[in-house]
């Protein structure tokens, strides 16, 4: 690495699909006594930000961009916040970026190639994936970003090995193999992997991704538009204008439904139907998760499912003059909105 280069700011794009284990290797990095001072960014499916609530850690400051997908707004808020950050230089030693589990990485990783301020003062240092173990296989049947996510990365770590057969992980993983010969891999549980083999790596390798996408450093503005379907209660499609001239990959029928309520849940009620809910319907809610308030209890509880999975625990105490409001999201196919709505209705202590 030249001098100039060692100069920059190494950034980690932290990628892989929903409910893969972003955040738990996220919270591993920034829990561990590591005396460096990181900058994370977050962008999350779906307008309640909740991720932002999950990152432990105090040191480091955490920007959302919960206005879009990141692979859309790439031009937009990641360059601003990244212009911002370069100001402040000298205050962080690195900068993780966390995608949607839908991002293409492709667009946020030539970010830090096309534009010019950001490619000055920052050096894209690796694509780290996180792959569940579990479902992966089935979503690189259905999901392009999920084969885009495995095709560009530097590093991969392959979670969740405690939910497979050792033969289902040797599968998964030679179906990685197929895609992505050259990535470094590391089999995890909880995303159980060393500092080192994931930050700082100076793995990026612009070569092999100039031979998977010969456009990758152009900056062409050709426009092209796409819908997006968020269902916030209303139906619309937002026309986003991209200015790269990469393919970009977006799966048109992901949904997201957010819903909140600052009355309390009864527990009794919320946690069979969340079970219920998952159980019937997994197949279509592949994400879900959510900070809830009970009634009579002073602790928020967090939950979180992929598929018909789910886990959750008393988090924290509620702080005071907190808000007491519950926030979830549910993101999917077809999602059987209106049951849901009126589910969680019924769960509201009145
Ligand atoms: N059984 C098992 N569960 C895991 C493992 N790693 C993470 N999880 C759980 O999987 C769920 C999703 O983990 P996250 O880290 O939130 O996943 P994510 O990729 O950040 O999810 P999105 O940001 O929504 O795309 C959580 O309930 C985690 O506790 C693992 O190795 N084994």
């Amino acid at each position: 690495m030249s001098e100039a280069t060692a100069q920059k700011i190494p950034v980690t794009v932290l990628t892989g699909y929903l409910g893969a284990g972003k955040t738990t290797l996220l919270n591993r990095i920034l829990s561990e006594n590591h005396g460096k001072k990181y900058a994370v960014i977050v962008n999350e499916f779906g307008e309640i930000g909740i991720d932002n609530d999950l990152i432990i850690g105090a040191d480091e400051e955490v920007f959302e961009m919960n206005n879009g997908c990141i692979c859309c707004t790439v031009r937009g808020d990641l360059v601003r916040i990244m212009d911002g950050l370069m100001k402040r230089k000298g205050k962080f030693d690195a900068i993780i970026v966390e995608t949607t589990g839908l991002a293409d990485p492709a667009p946020v990783a030539q970010t830090f190639f096309v534009d010019e301020d950001v490619q000055k003062n920052a050096r894209l240092d690796a694509v780290v994936t996180v792959a569940d173990a579990k479902w992966l296989s089935d979503r690189l049947k259905d999901a392009p970003e999920a084969k885009n996510q495995i095709a560009f990365a530097d590093v991969i770590v392959l979670n969740k090995t405690d939910l497979v057969t050792k033969g289902e992980l040797a599968e998964v993983e030679a179906r990685i193999r197929g895609i992505n010969p050259y990535a470094k891999l590391h089999r995890t549980e909880r995303c159980s992997v060393a500092l080192a083999d994931v930050l700082d790596r100076g793995a990026f390798d612009l070569d092999r991704i100039l031979d998977i996408e010969p456009s990758f450093l152009e900056a062409d503005d050709h426009d092209h538009d796409h819908d997006h379907h968020h269902h916030h209660g209303h139906d619309h499609d937002h026309h986003h204008d991209h200015g790269h001239g990469l393919k970009h990959y977006h799966d048109e029928d992901m949904q997201s439904l957010s819903l909140k309520t600052d009355k309390p849940l009864d527990p009794n009620v919320f946690m069979p139907w969340l079970q219920n809910l998952v159980q019937v319907e997994g197949g279509k809610i592949l994400r879900s998760k959510g900070i809830l308030a009970f009634h009579d209890d002073d602790d928020r509880y967090v939950f979180q499912g992929v598929h018909m999975m789910l886990e959750g625990n008393h988090q924290r105490k509620w702080k005071e003059g907190e808000k007491r409001e519950s926030r979830l999201v549910f993101i999917g196919r077809e999602l059987p909105e209106k049951a849901i709505r009126e589910g969680f209705e019924s769960c509201i202590v009145s």
